[in-house]
């Protein structure tokens, strides 16, 4: 609900509130400007009996002095009946510059109160005003939400592109905006008569005027006592009546000063209403204020941003929420999905469950975890997908779900199990999934299967997950998680090198950058900029007529400017066929699955790389990366020498530099007739010695290659006592095998 108003009211009110706001940061200039040129004595330098004394010795026909709400003093004069107005310096009476009005200031006045509509465009303005303040409250409540309690609202944000843009500088602005638009709306609701306004009418003129010789104005009594920073506007008498006074308006009030004796008559005090409203005017323009103008005019400056960002995610939100093809009814359906996300990603995952399921021969039904139903008679399953937000808390759409699950009647029937999603960097890891499952559990239901908990999306924790469920219903389901289409980026093809094609193994090292993105900035779709990439993290390829992505591993980081990977062309292969024909140039549609559990171990124990053909990729990017110089032993096996000795020369430098400290590579088409397992057979006191003192292996390459390098160390790892497994259970001994 929250969202929806946030997002509704921001959208239908975007084009004007980002006028309101371009003006308002316009005019929030002319406080500090007025300032600059303008000279501003000191609290009690100059009284305003002073003043009016220096500005008659220079401007004889002085008419009127008025002090600016930024402090500089403006005398109205006439001079042989041809009236003037100067600015003037109060500490000598001596004009600065002819005074007069910016016509651009005026014009953007005139824009930012009624959009030059008149009273209809004022009233236009006022409700814009408060769709800002709706707008502020609303944003900060999400941001709460989001961030897990007001303490945390100055921690760092998670998330990418156009969300962390919007989130970030709502942060920095709110206060800002808010002050805006409370002001704002406040100054219109009094114009248009929902708020009382005081009308100041001032006292009435004096009947007890002396009418004697006037006495220099700079000897007034009454004059000498109000300094020149109370001072609003001091009226001069008409020269030729003697019963005219001096009409004198302050801070604190207004009165009449007799010319001739100098006393202060029919003083009246300004009634606090319109001290009020003088702050409120004060605290929206910075009148007064110059520094918080700058204030108010930054934080106005962010809503263009805002409004484009906000319009971004609630698009890309849109998008995403499109119906599922072929969600039967929930009251039809054998299995339900029931899915909680902040940001979406967990979508994409209940998608391809759904999809899977629904090839299997479930009717499948898949909403929101909010969307809860009293009970779902039918059902014999229920999967339930969320990730955790804030600080352990519940994602927007599973908000509600606590709450409605305590109304929910459950058969003995229903069975479920939950799948979370979340980031061990989290002290709360996937809690609100914990939450969940235990919940459902003290509710009678049974589990289907213990819940297992997704870190960072991982796509094998997924298909793993996936692989146990289907034992339990009986139907393989072969989940790969597909992220939505929408996340893909255009690509271009920036270099190629390529191997192996004298002996019939075409491999090639493609270098891709994110193509040119046209005229829209890139903040506007969060579909047009890569997340962070790590060698090892997979780039999804999508080949032409809509096939599914094919994924590669990326052997490069986002600090190395480029995504590469290494593709050994596959006869008949799609999409390896597709990648091999590209020409420098030519664009695909990518995106990045995260991988991270496939990393080389940060330290001083030895990491052993093995792998065969295109697995060097990633394993060459992990060596890039080891500017540290930790021990890191490369054994790899190609066909060829000549042919398919793939990033050969990057990996002498890297011998010389000390990134790679030892290279054994096995060229089974050579002389040597040898694989790479061969190589760690030869090595097998090195390797266990390695294995021993904490070493981690890392390999890459096909299952075959990957099946005998498995054996080789087990058979290397016998005299230690320990095996495969045990490494594989301490994290040192990944796998990246397709
Ligand atoms: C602001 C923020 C707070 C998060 N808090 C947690 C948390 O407390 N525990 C956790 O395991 N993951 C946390 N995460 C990670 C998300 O749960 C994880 O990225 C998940 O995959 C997001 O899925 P979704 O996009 O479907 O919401 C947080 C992420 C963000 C951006």
């Amino acid at each position: 609900m929250l969202r929806q108003l946030h997002g509704l009211s921001g959208l239908l009110a975007a084009l004007f509130l980002i006028t309101l706001a371009t003006t308002g940061a316009v005019l929030s200039l002319a406080p500090a400007m007025d300032r600059v040129v303008a000279v501003i004595p000191a609290v009690g330098e100059v009284s305003v009996a002073e003043l009016a004394g220096r500005v008659v010795a220079h401007y004889p026909g002085t008419e009127q002095v008025v002090r600016g709400p930024s402090g500089g003093v403006i005398v109205y004069h006439n001079r042989d009946g041809q009236p003037g107005a100067d600015l003037v310096n109060p500490l000598t009476g001596e004009g600065i510059a002819p005074y007069e009005p910016s016509a651009f200031f005026s014009w953007i006045k005139d824009l930012h109160r009624s959009f030059l509509l008149n009273d209809a465009g004022r009233l236009l303005a006022g409700v814009m005003a408060a769709v800002m303040l709706l707008l502020c409250i609303s944003g900060i409540l999400l941001l709460v939400r989001r961030t897990g309690g007001w303490k945390a609202l100055i921690r760092p944000l998670a998330g990418t592109g156009s969300k962390q843009i919007h989130s970030e500088l709502a942060r920095f602005a709110v206060l800002g905006l808010l002050l805006s638009a409370l002001t704002g709306s406040y100054m219109s609701a009094q114009r248009f008569g929902l708020l009382p306004e005081t009308f100041e009418t001032g006292p009435t003129f004096p009947a007890e005027v002396a009418g004697g010789q006037p006495a220099p104005v700079a000897t007034l009594s009454a004059l000498m006592d109000v300094d020149l920073r109370e001072l609003r506007e001091l009226v001069f008498p008409y020269p030729d009546d003697p019963q005219d006074v001096y009409s004198l308006t302050t801070s604190s009030g207004s009165g009449f000063v007799d010319p001739a004796t100098g006393e202060l008559l029919k003083f009246q005090p300004r009634a606090t209403g319109s001290v009020f409203q003088q702050w409120m005017v004060s605290l929206h323009t910075g009148e007064g204020l110059w520094w918080l103008g700058l204030i108010l005019g930054a934080a106005a400056l962010t809503v263009p941003v805002l409004s484009m960002t906000g319009i971004s995610i609630w698009w890309q939100r849109r998008r995403s929420s499109e119906q599922l093809p072929d969600n039967a009814e929930a009251y039809q359906a054998d299995a339900i999905i029931l899915v909680g996300s902040e940001g979406n990603t967990t979508w994409g995952f209940a998608r391809e469950l759904h999809t899977k399921l629904n090839k299997a021969g479930f009717r499948v039904h898949c909403s929101e975890m909010n969307a809860l139903a009293d009970s779902y008679p039918q059902v014999s399953r229920l999967f339930i997908l969320t990730s955790t937000y804030g600080d352990g808390d519940a994602p927007a759409s599973a908000r509600r779900f606590m709450a409605r699950l305590r109304d929910f009647r459950s058969y003995k029937t229903l069975q479920y199990a939950v799948l979370g999603f979340g980031d061990r960097q989290f002290s709360n890891f996937c809690q609100f999934a914990l939450n969940v499952d235990a919940a459902l559990a003290n509710k009678g239901l049974s589990r289907l299967h213990p819940i297992e908990l997704i870190d960072r999306c991982s796509s094998s924790q997924f298909s793993e997950w996936g692989d146990k469920i289907s034992e339990f219903i009986g139907t393989p389901l072969a989940l790969t998680y597909d992220p939505l289409p929408l996340s893909t980026v255009k690509l271009e093809l920036v270099e190629r090198a390529d191997y192996g094609v004298a002996i019939q193994a075409p491999t090639s090292i493609l270098r891709f950058k994110v193509a040119e993105q046209g005229r829209w900035p890139q903040f506007l779709s969060q579909a047009k900029t890569l997340p962070l990439f790590e060698a090892g993290d997979l780039l999804g390829v999508m080949p032409p007529h809509g096939q599914a992505a094919r994924f590669y591993s990326l052997a490069s980081s986002v600090t190395d400017g480029v995504l590469e990977i290494c593709v050994r062309k596959q006869p008949g292969g799609l999409c390896s066929g597709y990648l091999h024909g590209l020409k420098p140039g030519d664009c695909i549609n990518g995106f990045i699955r995260h991988n991270p559990e496939f990393r080389p171990a940060t330290g001083s124990n030895p990491v052993i790389l093995i792998g065969a053909g295109a697995g060097i990729g990633p394993l060459t990017g992990f060596i890039r990366k080891n500017t540290e110089r930790n021990p890191m032993y490369l054994y790899w096996g190609g066909r060829n020498s000549q042919s398919d000795f793939l990033y050969q020369p990057e990996l002498g430098r890297y011998l010389d530099d000390h990134r790679l400290t030892g290279l054994n590579t096995a060229f089974s088409r050579s002389e040597e007739h040898a694989y790479v397992q061969d190589k760690l057979r030869q090595d097998q006191i090195a390797v266990r010695q390695m294995v021993d003192k904490g070493a981690q292996i890392l390999v890459c390459g096909g299952r075959d290659m990957a099946e005998g390098v498995k054996q080789v160390i087990e058979d290397i790892l016998k005299p230690l006592a320990t095996d495969v497994e045990a490494l594989r259970a301490e994290g040192r001994y990944l796998e990246d095998v397709y």
